[in-house]
């Protein structure tokens, strides 16, 4: 689904030069939930921008669905983002003058989907992210979780070949955190989606099947994980 080839980012500050991205090999394939982990300042959001078609590498090639990404014009990156990728922000981003259905239907709108088929399609999706009943309540009558839900829902309405999260539970706490991502994990095995995600917190990482640990610019280990021995470890632990 993604090859990341030889990926660099250099940044000018005044004379310096900070390598954000120092070379980065790896494949990641079609219905895989992988974390890109690691401290603050290693280059995660540099690599989920360039992923995402955001930021343009130094150096490198990105290839999506057989598209090299880093080559594509501004234009051609907007359609590109359009069509195939579904964003999940921390701070969930929703209207809140709008209800949860209408926060799903809204960027379908934008796509000029039909009201009909946008409200259906919305309504489907608050059903799989376990919101029927919240299915009316404005975006500030509802919890971090249940916002962010939202958030994960609208994402999905779109059918995105590629759902990048950044740092999507980072203001719950540590139940509704684990609720969240098993969720999406539940939704990535159903639906056969590729989402990738962004985090500085081991813990958070394990819900992945594949980690990609980063270290200035680096990636340093690629780590599997296997969910059955997972739940265990992951019940063990503090949050
Ligand atoms: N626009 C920019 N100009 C200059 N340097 C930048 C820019 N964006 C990022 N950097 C530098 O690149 C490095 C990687 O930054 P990046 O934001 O990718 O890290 P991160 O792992 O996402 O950190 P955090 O977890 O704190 O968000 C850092 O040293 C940062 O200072």
């Amino acid at each position: 689904m993604i090859e990341v080839k030889n990926l660099y980012k250099v940044y000018k500050v005044g004379d310096t030069k900070v390598y954000a991205l120092n070379g980065v090999d790896f494949t990641i394939y079609k219905g895989e939930f992988c974390a890109i982990v690691g401290p603050s300042g290693s280059g995660k959001s540099t690599l989920l921008n360039m992923m995402a078609g955001l930021e343009k590498p130094s150096k490198g090639e990105i290839v999506i669905g057989g598209n090299h990404i880093e080559k594509l014009s501004e234009n051609k990156l907007v359609a590109f983002r359009r069509k195939h990728v579904g964003f999940i922000f921390q701070s969930y981003n929703l209207i809140k003058t709008m209800n949860a259905t209408e926060n799903v239907a809204l960027p379908l709108s934008f796509r000029g989907v039909p009201k009909k088929i946008r409200n259906e399609k919305a309504l489907k999706y608050i059903k799989l992210v376990g919101l029927e009943k919240q299915k009316k309540h404005m975006a500030n009558e509802m919890s971090g979780g249940q916002q962010q839900r939202v958030g994960i829902a609208r994402a999905l309405a779109m059918d995105p070949k590629i759902i990048f999260a950044d740092e999507p539970t980072g203001n719950l706490d540590s139940k509704t955190t684990k609720e969240i991502l098993g969720l999406m994990q539940k939704i990535v095995r159903e639906q056969n989606q590729t989402l990738i995600m962004v985090t500085h917190d081991n813990y958070i990482a394990k819900f992945a099947d594949r980690q990609f640990h980063i270290v200035d610019g680096k990636i340093f280990k690629i780590e599997e994980q296997h969910h059955e021995d997972t739940e265990e470890e992951i019940r063990d632990e503090e949050v």
